[in-house]
């Protein structure tokens, strides 16, 4: 479902890394001897997950939606960019269906939260928190005054089926409060990390709630893991992806890696992206900077800079989307003042795609900008989970091989640590 193409990006995997590094790495990651390996639960989950628990939050999801007209989805980083990124590539604007989901506790932007607060006013909404270890400042702080607000507009008892936490088993402020006050939890698991949940009660719950259709995302996150753990060499596509940027970055000397999508849609795809490679690998002075661009949108803006800006610094990642969702053709008009007719023959995903032919030749063969270019087979829920899986199996693999730990974020908390001294938080 995904096809590395290296074709525009000037890297020779055969004669630029060695297979039996990347060997050794599959094995680490398999065997579970690498550094930070108690956070590889996401490598057998497609087929490890507790379907009794899948079961019960599809009932307590169906309750749910029954009730409601708007979803918040409390939750930062790993706890809400994967539901949002599938949420906005599966759903988009599709409001034709019943529930409207709305994000909060990813900002302590008080106009937003504000806002907010106002547009529920006359909203029949229900709250999913997520936070994996149930303390986190912005999540914290919205649940706080959304929940009081639900409760005031509702009352006590109708909070017990309006209100869901996805978190920690047994730890944080969270599991403590939701078992305080009666409200449904559903689990984190202890060896999956926050950017890597979204196949998790994390991302699959609210989304049961916003209607997708979650059993054909496990469907592809399984079809993903089924290929990719028969293949511990170059032949695995999520290696290639790794190895690439590896060469690119190492040996090559770029810096940073912009993910490029033709598809309005997978914006939020990019920023889980981010998050995914940014905090996996930014490490020990390393790594590249991972920064996305949707075109072609952002060729009206970032695309000069692309093009003759500062070169060796960064390259592009290229997602080229074979199938949409849905294709739409350019109307015959008998007057074509705007002088479109010429397109006529033509779909809109077929102007995007030769787009896509011509960005590429200027940007590689005029820019001197490498790219790698990933094929994707469609854009419907099986591909956003086997893309899951694959960009963290691929993440895992980068990461090795630059010699650091994927799955920690000590990084993170140097500024919490300055912010909670300034805010004067007890100990
Ligand atoms: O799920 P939570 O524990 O609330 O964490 C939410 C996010 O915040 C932290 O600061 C981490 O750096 C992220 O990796 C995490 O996804």
């Amino acid at each position: 479902m995904i096809k590395v193409n290296l074709e525009y990006a000037s890297v020779d995997l055969a004669k630029e890394i060695k297979d039996g590094d990347i060997q050794k790495i599959d094995a680490m990651i398999r065997n579970k001897t690498g550094e930070g390996a108690d956070f590889l639960g996401w490598l057998d989950w497609p087929k490890n997950y507790d379907t009794k628990e899948f079961n019960a939050m599809k009932k307590v999801a169906k309750q749910l939606r029954a009730k409601i007209d708007t979803l918040i989805v409390i939750g930062i980083g790993g706890s809400y960019l994967g539901t949002r990124a599938a949420d906005e590539m599966l759903r988009g604007l599709n409001h034709t269906d019943k529930v409207e989901v709305i994000y909060a506790g990813h900002t302590m932007s008080s106009t937003y939260t504000d806002q907010l607060t106002k547009y529920l006013k006359n909203k029949k909404f229900g709250i999913v928190v997520v936070s994996k270890s149930g303390t986190t400042t912005e999540p914290g702080i919205a649940f706080r005054l959304l929940e009081n607000q639900l409760i005031q507009q509702f009352g006590l008892e109708a909070a017990k089926e309006l209100i869901v936490a996805v978190t920690d088993k047994a730890k944080g402020a969270l599991k403590t409060l939701a078992d305080q006050k009666g409200y449904q939890t559903f689990v984190i698991p202890d060896d999956i990390g926050g950017r890597f949940s979204v196949l998790t009660p994390v991302g699959i719950f609210p989304l049961m709630v916003a209607g997708v259709n979650t059993d054909k995302i496990l469907d592809g996150a399984k079809k993903a893991m089924k290929k990719l753990a028969k293949q511990h060499d170059l032949s695995n596509s999520a290696y290639q992806y790794a190895a690439a940027r590896y060469i690119l970055n190492t040996k090559h000397g770029y810096k940073m890696e912009a993910l490029v999508s033709y598809e309005l849609q997978m914006q939020l795809l990019t920023e889980w992206w981010k998050q995914l490679f940014g905090e996996s690998e930014g490490k020990n002075g390393k790594s590249l900077f991972p920064t996305s661009m949707i075109f072609s949108t952002d060729l009206h803006s970032l695309g000069q800079w692309v093009q003759e800006g500062t070169r060796k610094v960064m390259f592009e990642t290229v997602i080229r989307v074979a199938k949409p969702l849905a294709d739409v053709k350019v109307p015959k008009d008998k007057d074509n003042f705007d002088e479109l007719n010429y397109l006529t023959t033509k779909t809109l995903h077929e102007i995007n795609s030769i787009a896509i032919e011509g960005v590429l030749d200027a940007h590689v063969n005029v820019g001197k900008m490498p790219n790698i270019v990933l094929e994707f087979e469609k854009m419907n829920e099986e591909m956003f989970g086997y893309l899951v899986y694959w960009f963290e199996l691929a993440v895992a693999m980068s990461a090795y091989l630059l010699e650091v730990n994927p799955f920690n974020q000590p990084g993170v908390e140097v500024y919490k640590k300055n912010m909670f001294k300034l805010l004067g938080k007890p100990e």
